[in-house]
C-alpha cells in the first residue's frame, strides 16, 4: 500500500465518524450561512508570482514540524507578510490539522483560504464551505476520473475554487480534461514522499496558458521561488520552511518581494 493509500484509508475512517455526527443537510445549512467565497483565481493570478502560505503542524515525511498553538495568529503573520492565499491542512492523523484550524484562520484573515485535505466525497466540499474555505484541494492521484470531474463541478457549484493537484504529465491531461482552472504541480510524489524540485519544469509545459500554474512543495526561500517563476509558475505553495523558521512574516515578505521583482515579472499577464 502506498503512503497515499494509507492516508486516504485514515481520512475515510475519520470522515465516516463526522458523517455519523453531522448530516449533509446540517452542513449545507451551515455552508449557506457562511460568508460568500472569495475568488481564488483572481487572488493568485497577477503580474507578480504570488505566494500561498501553509499552516502545517506535521507531515508524513518529516513527522512533527511545529506545534502551532495559534494557527490564526500564524495566518495573520502570513497575511501581513503579503501572502495571497492561506492553505490550511485539515487532515488530522498525519498532518495534525483540523476543521477548527480552518475556522479559526478564516475568522482572522481577509484573503482567500484553501482547505488542504484528501477530498474524496462531496461531503468534504460542503465541510470546506461550511468552515469558511474559498478554495479546496483535489488530488488527481487520489481520484478516479469520474470522481474528479464531479468533484470539480460540485466545488464550483457551491462557490469553491478547486485547486487540482498533479504530479506528472498524464495527470495534467486528466486535470485539464476535467476542467481545472488552477493546477498545482507537486514536487513531492505522494506515493513515495520523494521531493524533486525539477518536476515542475518537466510537467508545467503541458499545462495550457489560460490555467493558473502553482509550484507546490520544497520552497526553501526566494531562490527556489525564482527558479519556479522562471519555469512558468504563477504562484508557489510553501509550508515547511515557513512553519519551521523563526520569523514567518519576514520569510513571507522576502518571498513576495522576490515574486514581484521586475526580472521575473516580464511577460506575465
Ligand atoms: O512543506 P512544503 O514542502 O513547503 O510543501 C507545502 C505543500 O506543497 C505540501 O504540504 C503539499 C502539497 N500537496 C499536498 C497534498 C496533501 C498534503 C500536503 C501537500
Amino acid at each position: 500500500m502506498s503512503v497515499l493509500d494509507e492516508i486516504i484509508d485514515g481520512v475515510r475512517a475519520d470522515l465516516a465518524e463526522r458523517q455519523a455526527r453531522v448530516s449533509l443537510d446540517e452542513l449545507k445549512e451551515r455552508a449557506q450561512k457562511a460568508r460568500p467565497a472569495k475568488d481564488g483565481v483572481a487572488a493568485l493570478k497577477g503580474e507578480s508570482v504570488t505566494v500561498i502560505c501553509e499552516v502545517k503542524r506535521s507531515s508524513p515525511s518529516k513527522g512533527a514540524l511545529a506545534a502551532i498553538a495559534d494557527p490564526a495568529g500564524l495566518a495573520a503573520d502570513y497575511e501581513a507578510g503579503g501572502a495571497a492565499v492561506i492553505s490550511v491542512l485539515t487532515e488530522q492523523r498525519k498532518f495534525g490539522g483540523s476543521l477548527a484550524d480552518l475556522e479559526a484562520v478564516r475568522a482572522k484573515v481577509d484573503i482567500p483560504v484553501l482547505r488542504k485535505d484528501f477530498i474524496v466525497t462531496a461531503y468534504q466540499l460542503w465541510e470546506a464551505r461550511a468552515y469558511g474555505a474559498d478554495l479546496a484541494l483535489l488530488i488527481v492521484s487520489a481520484l478516479e476520473q469520474e470522481a474528479l470531474v464531479s468533484l470539480i463541478e460540485r466545488a464550483e457549484s457551491i462557490g469553491l475554487t478547486p485547486l487540482v493537484e498533479v504530479h506528472d504529465e498524464e495527470e495534467v491531461a486528466r486535470a485539464v480534461d476535467a476542467g481545472a482552472k488552477i493546477i498545482g504541480v507537486n514536487a513531492r510524489n505522494l506515493k513515495t514522499l520523494e521531493v524533486d524540485r525539477g518536476n515542475f519544469a518537466r510537467v508545467a509545459p503541458e499545462i495550457p496558458d489560460h490555467i493558473v500554474k502553482i509550484a507546490e512543495s520544497g520552497v526553501r526561500g526566494p531562490h527556489d521561488l525564482i527558479a519556479y517563476a522562471n519555469d512558468g509558475a504563477d504562484a508557489v505553495l510553501v509550508g515547511e520552511s515557513l512553519v519551521t523558521g523563526k520569523d514567518p512574516k519576514t520569510a513571507v515578505s522576502d518571498l513576495v518581494a522576490a515574486g514581484s521583482h521586475p526580472a521575473i515579472r516580464h511577460g506575465r499577464s
